[in-house]
């Protein structure tokens, strides 16, 4: 199983990859809260994560109101996050790099 990140790694991690990512205030999380023109193109966006996410087998807890998204990633059979995460967000990244 791979590792779980933490602290000043997860960090320098997020800071490195991924703008705007925060990790959550449980810890065992990253996040990022995403706008979108409409609710149409923000049912896009998730449909279009959903097929990456079935591919890696690794799924987000996310949330939906109007034309946000709001996501967090966590390994839940490792308890944490792990690279996994950090591969879903930087794809999630960018399938949401222009359409914001
Ligand atoms: C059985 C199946 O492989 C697991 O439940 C997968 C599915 N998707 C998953 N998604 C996420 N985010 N974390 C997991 O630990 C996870 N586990």
């Amino acid at each position: 199983m791979t590792d779980v990140m933490k602290g000043d790694a997860l960090k320098k991690a997020l800071a490195d990859w991924l703008p705007g990512w925060e990790v959550a205030s449980s810890g065992d999380a990253i996040a990022k809260s995403f706008r979108f023109k409409d609710f149409r193109a923000a049912m896009a966006f998730m449909n279009d994560v959903a097929d990456d996410a079935e591919r890696l087998n690794h799924h987000p807890d996310w949330s939906n109101s109007y034309n946000t998204v709001d996501i967090q990633l966590t390994t839940h059979d490792a308890g944490g996050v792990t690279e996994r995460d950090i591969e879903l967000a930087r794809i999630i990244e960018s399938k949401a790099s222009g359409k914001q």
